[in-house]
């Protein structure tokens, strides 16, 4: 029988993505709120008791009513998948990325609330935690993680403005240093120091990039930028999703490269004779940052 899915917030753009991605799937009944009804709260309520997994694409404050109103309703609530940022620590919760280390793939599965990782935090953790839980990378030290986003990150609104030319060329954001990737970076990088972290956003729609320098002499251990690229081979060795790369003969690494992709490249370049190397990701932010991640989660939580 096919799984009855209900995208709470469709309208939007992380939503949208994902009902395009399961238009054609023989396994998966979308259900939906009239458009006029798509935020009535009696609505939904009815709805969410009738479904197998609600995928909540909202802004963080309408995602945790949704989640109220399916605690309401006792044996009779849907499994949740959430891709906002509320849950993503939060006590209960399992961390919707499957490559993070052995066994979080079958976590996700029995899940009955599984929060979708962040589009940067993506990046961020598919290159730090590898190298901590392999003692490459101490979990106190002092990181720097820089990265840029196409605009379709900041959803809706943010799209509007670029679109209209009202947003400058590239500008970095964020410039608080607390931007709210860092709880779950540093949780799931296992980090005991918190990482200081600059995004930047500019004016193309979709595509990013997340990069860490590091000086390899202040390394435990002080490796070789290869022995970092071997973590990474063994870490993702069978991942579908992720790939580990040789370094681009050119110098260059072009953040567009994967749009449209729900895959993750990983990058170590390095300069040995400096001893330093800087670790890329490159993602589509609405591939394997949002949709494609939200897509790969529920087939894991539904046996597809
Ligand atoms: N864009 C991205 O790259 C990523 C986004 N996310 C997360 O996904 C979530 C959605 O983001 P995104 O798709 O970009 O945002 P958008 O602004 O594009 O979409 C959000 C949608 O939710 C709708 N909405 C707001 N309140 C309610 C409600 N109470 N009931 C039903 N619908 C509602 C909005 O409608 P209206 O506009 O009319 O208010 C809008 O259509 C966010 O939490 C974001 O952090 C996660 C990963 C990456
Ligand atoms: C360019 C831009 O504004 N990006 C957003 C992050 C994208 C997003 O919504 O991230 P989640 O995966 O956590 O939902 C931001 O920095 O707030």
């Amino acid at each position: 029988m096919a799984s009855r899915i209900f995208i709470d917030g469709d309208a939007g753009t992380t939503g949208l993505e994902i009902r395009e991605r399961l238009a054609s799937r023989a396994d998966i009944e979308i259900v939906a709120i009239p458009a006029e009804k798509r935020k009535d709260v009696e609505a939904k309520r009815a709805l969410l008791a009738t479904v197998d997994v609600a995928i909540l694409c909202l802004p963080d404050d309408a995602a945790k009513e949704t989640v109220a109103l399916c605690d309401a309703l006792g044996p009779k609530a849907p499994r949740i998948l959430d891709a906002s940022t509320a849950h993503r620590v939060a006590p209960g919760w399992v961390y919707g990325f499957p490559e993070l280390c052995a066994g979080q793939a079958v976590a996700i599965a029995k899940a009955p609330r599984v929060a979708n990782v962040g589009c940067y935090a993506t990046g961020a953790i598919a290159l730090l935690r590898p190298l901590v839980d392999a003692g490459l990378i101490a979990p106190d030290q002092a990181l720097a993680i820089n990265a840029v986003s196409g605009y379709s990150g900041g959803g809706r609104q943010m799209i509007e403005a670029y679109e209209k030319g009202a947003a400058p060329a590239f500008e970095l954001y964020a410039l608080g240093l607390d931007h709210k990737h860092l709880p779950e970076i540093t949780a799931y990088a296992r980090l005991a120091t918190r990482p200081l972290f600059v995004p930047s956003v500019g004016n193309f729609r979709q595509g990013m990039l997340v990069s860490i320098p590091l000086h390899l002499d202040a390394l435990p251990g002080k490796p070789r930028a290869a022995d970092l690229d071997a973590a990474y081979r063994r870490h993702y060795a069978g991942a579908p999703h992720v790939r580990v790369m040789e370094p681009p003969s050119g110098g260059r690494i072009d953040a567009l490269a994967l749009n449209g992709s729900d895959d993750m490249e990983l990058f170590v370049v390095a300069n040995e004779a400096r001893r330093h190397t800087v670790l890329v990701a490159r993602l589509d932010n609405l591939g394997k940052g949002a949709s494609g991640a939200a897509v790969q989660n529920l087939d894991l939580m539904i046996g597809a």
